[in-house]
């Protein structure tokens, strides 16, 4: 309209540097992060330290605007830090999963042209590994900087290696702060779990990561001064943007090195933890604790899950120990959640498990993301809102990754049509929720029949000796495949393979029931999903059922 312009003082670049400014002056006394008995910082000290560090990895390391700077640790304080100042050096952080060994760190390393590596003292072998493959090869090696127990180098006398503590001894407090010049500029580069394929390098903007704190705050419903308890790993989607949303909240950080139900417990008390996130496999954790490790909650606390899909009865029984779960669905390219299943008042006269079934649908899209739709992946038409049509399902929005680094046919065909097209299939019910089926790639069609491996494991889930299951397609000579299971059971059960099946049978459409079900621990990928294409492997080893005379439904 005539008379406006945008400037300076109406147009500033979004980016959640500033969520940190501002703590450090309105939370500036009040606890940032905590971690074991004693680490202990506040807001103001959290902030100098960002800017220190950001002033030496610029100046001792040389890194420049767009650079990208890695970090392989565990949910502790520096890694935290880190999520500030890598973007306030104008850099771009690089998380890497922890899980991952040198050959594939090497791998990452090379495509994300990483320039710098910090490396948690547990994992300096693997990255000593990498770099020893990727000097076999043309490709840049990173330079090391550690981050070690004491604070000190003791382990690597004589080395180019720098430690964490020295290198923010060195920062300036004094360093003018490199924000993003346009707010799409990337700030942080984030691989995809490779559960179905190979990790794909997914970009984030300062303006996304801005927007998708936010979401994270409403989501989650947090007031100022939140107790956040990191039991989401912040290697992935950096831990669902909420490093970055606590500063904006002047939360309190309660790091953990690792995730077991005592940690959590333990923690939950001593901390009065109000929120925590994790995957339904951390859920399951919790509700299978043993008695001696529980301890009632004194609180509310808020726990947001995601990842994968959290199975009713997981979500009936973190309420029934009175937790409040929030449910949300994304991927690596939304940000992490895309989606949050909104709770409606009504279904709070329902009975729990009611609720808790309403409750693992997948919903609609959060507020800052524009739309999420349930498409016919080639006609591009919406499904009808029957609970029956599966589509693929697709988002749009200000929280969609800007692309797939150096990979641009990748990016393309990711936003082909002007939607993003995420690979899994829903329904999409009468009041609008989608709820997810399967990843396109798992479903299994049996006889011409699509079969829904995540409602084969719900009935499975609901037996009471299973602790976990997974379905898969057994490559079958008559029906194309079969549905294996996959399950782990609970510590002191036994049941068998038959009683599985006819259990199945009782609950499902008969051709939908598990032909053959193996007792095993389910590989899992370090953020929590089930890796099928281990158990897909397994099941093609066994072979065909109808070659081995089992062929009758
Ligand atoms: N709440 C949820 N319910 C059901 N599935 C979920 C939920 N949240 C996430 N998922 C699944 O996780 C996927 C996103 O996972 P992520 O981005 O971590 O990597 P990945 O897709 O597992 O890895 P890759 O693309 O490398 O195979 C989604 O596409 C979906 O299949």
């Amino acid at each position: 309209m005539e008379g406006t312009i945008r400037c300076a003082a109406n147009y500033v670049p979004l980016s959640p540097i500033s969520f940190l400014e501002r703590a450090a002056v309105v939370y500036r006394d009040k606890l940032s992060v905590v971690y074991g008995d004693h680490v202990k910082f506040t807001w103001q000290e959290t902030h100098q330290r960002c800017v220190k560090l950001a002033s030496s990895i610029a100046s001792r390391f040389k890194i420049s605007r767009g650079d990208v700077v890695a970090v392989l640790a565990p949910n502790i304080p520096e890694m935290y830090e880190l999520h500030f100042a890598v973007p306030m050096a104008g850099a771009v952080l690089c998380t890497l999963n922890i899980r991952h060994d040198s050959k594939m760190v090497s791998t990452l390393l090379k495509h994300s042209n990483a320039k710098l590596i910090f490396v948690d003292h547990q994992f300096i072998d693997i990255v000593k590994g990498a770099i020893e493959i990727m000097s076999k090869s043309p490709a840049t090696v990173p330079q090391i900087a550690l981050i070690s127990d004491s604070g000190e180098l003791q382990a690597l006398p004589n080395s180019d290696i720098v430690e964490y503590e020295a290198l923010l001894a060195m920062g300036s407090l004094g360093f003018e702060i490199r924000r993003p010049i346009d707010e799409c500029d990337p700030i942080a580069l984030t691989y995809t779990s490779g559960t179905t394929s190979s990790p794909k390098g997914v970009v984030y903007s300062h303006r996304g990561a801005y927007l998708n704190s936010l979401v994270g705050i409403l989501l989650n419903e947090m007031r100022s001064m939140p107790v956040y308890l990191w039991t989401v790993p912040m290697f992935h989607c950096n831990g669902w943007c909420m490093t970055w949303a606590v500063a904006a909240q002047g939360g309190t950080n309660v790091c953990l090195r690792a995730v077991t139900a005592k940690g959590i417990f333990g923690s939950i008390f001593r901390h009065r933890v109000t929120h925590m996130g994790g995957a339904p496999t951390v859920l399951n954790m919790i509700i299978n604790a043993p008695e001696t490790e529980r301890v009632p909650l004194l609180g509310k606390v808020t726990v947001m899950t995601g990842g994968a899909p959290p199975p009713s009865q997981v979500l009936f029984g973190m309420q029934q120990l009175g937790f409040d779960v929030c449910h949300a669905y994304g991927s690596t390219e939304t940000y992490g959640p895309g989606t949050v299943c909104a709770p409606k008042p009504e279904w709070d006269a329902l009975p729990l498990e009611t609720q808790a079934k309403l409750k693992s649908r997948q919903g609609l899209n959060h507020l800052g993301l524009e739309e999420v739709d349930v498409k016919d992946p080639v006609t591009m038409k919406s499904v009808a809102w029957d609970a029956k049509t599966i589509g693929e399902v697709m988002f749009r929005g200000n929280t969609i990754m800007n692309g797939y680094a150096n990979n641009i046919k990748a990016t393309q065909d990711a936003f082909k049509d002007g939607w993003f097209r995420s690979g899994d299939l829903a329904v999409r019910h009468s009041d609008g929720y989608i709820e997810f089926k399967d990843r396109s790639k798992d479903i299994i069609i049996s006889g011409g029949e699509n079969i829904s491996t995540i409602e084969v494991e719900s009935v499975l889930f609901g037996h009471p000796a299973v602790l976990e299951a997974a379905v898969v397609g057994l490559p079958d000579e008559h029906w194309g495949e079969t549905p294996c299971a996959f399950v782990e059971l609970k510590q002191g059960y036994k049941v068998k393979e038959d009683e599985l099946i006819t259990y199945c049978q009782k609950n499902l459409p008969r051709y939908m029931a598990p032909r053959t079900v193996v007792f095993r621990e389910l590989p899992k990928t370090s953020t929590g999903k089930t890796q099928k294409f281990v158990l897909r492997e397994q099941a093609k080893a066994m072979g065909s059922l109808s070659l081995r005379g089992k062929s009758k439904l």
